[in-house]
């Protein structure tokens, strides 16, 4: 690599493969997250984003396939990767009979980035980055699970990172500690900071995220930056008429899809352009008010990714995503 003229991305798979006991957990997963990204993973339950993530911070050791951590391989370059990473995944192991204070501390003594004078702040810090400063001379023990989310975020910001990996972060969260979570991504990304952040609320990584990968029974089914990835779902167009009928029938004599919507028909742009689908409904004397391309939106995206249980159907879906697999 020329200094310079390749950016490293922060991470990258390829062919990464987890069994466990005969079930396959993740299989052929070429994910790759763009230095200063802010990168949603997105997929329903099991669908294997943690053993993903868990294999990218080798804590779990891949069947097959190579992990590269901020340009080093794993395992070999753990120790030079991982003080850049800060990590929240299940089971951070905390110690239940200490505060979070006395935790992050204990925590912070291990961090080879930080000054052993400089952690009570750091730690201090972190905790009212989280919004954990008022409880943080509390037992572990009875934190509530929004604030154990909010201590495990807190271990990951402790010292400066380039790349912070967070499964689920808002999981337990209210919506004010979801708001707060968003605002700490947000800040990440304008340091600079690279970040990938597992998530099933799509609104969210909508909401949050530069680029998404799609995770789907343990492959990437999608990835790529958010807008492009919106723009390949844009396969319908609204057209505004008060000849719904009339419009309907006109496209499907034509072959082209159509159903009717309050505003007027949505018909498809799978296989016809919009300018195919105006003609037809012209020559054919439908009134044509408005015309409109529908953005189909990162959750119908992910629906009909994830939803397409018949590979023919998923198949389908895949060649509209093109090239962003
Ligand atoms: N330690 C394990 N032993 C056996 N099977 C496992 C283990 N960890 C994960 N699996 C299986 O691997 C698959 C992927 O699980 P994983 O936890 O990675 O998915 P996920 O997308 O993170 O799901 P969730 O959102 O429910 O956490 C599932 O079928 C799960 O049951």
């Amino acid at each position: 690599m020329t200094a310079g003229s390749t950016v490293v991305a922060a991470a990258r798979t390829r062919g990464l493969r987890k069994v466990y006991r005969g079930t396959v957990a993740v299989d052929h997963v070429d994910l790759e997250v763009p230095t200063g990204a802010v990168m949603g993973m997105l997929g329903p339950n099991g669908s294997g984003k943690t053993t993903t993530i868990r294999m990218l911070l080798g804590l779990v050791a891949p069947t097959a396939g190579e992990v590269e951590l901020l340009g080093h391989r794993l395992p070999e370059g753990a120790a030079k990767a991982l003080p850049d990473v800060g990590a929240l995944v299940e089971g951070p192991g905390f110690h239940p009979f200490l505060s979070g204070r006395e935790n992050l501390l204990r925590m912070g003594a291990a961090e080879p980035a930080l000054a052993t004078a400089a952690i009570p702040a750091a730690v201090a810090e972190a905790l009212e980055r989280v919004g954990l400063a008022h409880a943080a001379d509390r037992r572990y023990k009875g934190y509530s699970l929004g604030m154990k989310q909010r201590l495990g975020l807190a271990a990951a910001l402790l010292a400066p990172r380039r790349f912070v990996i967070l499964d689920e972060p808002t999981n337990g969260l209210d919506p004010a500690g979801t708001r707060e979570v968003r605002a700490v991504i947000a800040d990440l990304h304008k340091a600079g900071t690279t970040v990938l952040v597992s998530s099933h609320l799509l609104a969210e990584v909508e909401a949050t995220c530069t680029h998404v990968a799609v995770l789907h029974q343990g492959t990437v089914v999608a990835q790529g930056e958010l807008g492009t990835l919106l723009d390949s779902g844009n396969a319908t167009l609204l057209v505004t008429t008060p000849e719904v009928a009339l419009a309907v029938d006109a496209l499907r004599d034509n072959r082209i899809p159509a159903r009717a919507v309050p505003e007027g028909i949505l018909a498809d742009l799978t296989t016809s352009g919009a300018p195919e689908v105006v003609a037809t409904l012209v020559r054919a004397g439908v009134p044509v008010h408005e015309v409109r391309r529908q953005r189909t939106g990162l959750e119908d995206l992910f629906a009909r990714l994830t939803e397409s249980s018949e590979p023919e159907a998923l198949d389908a879906e895949l060649a509209l995503m093109g090239d962003l697999r």
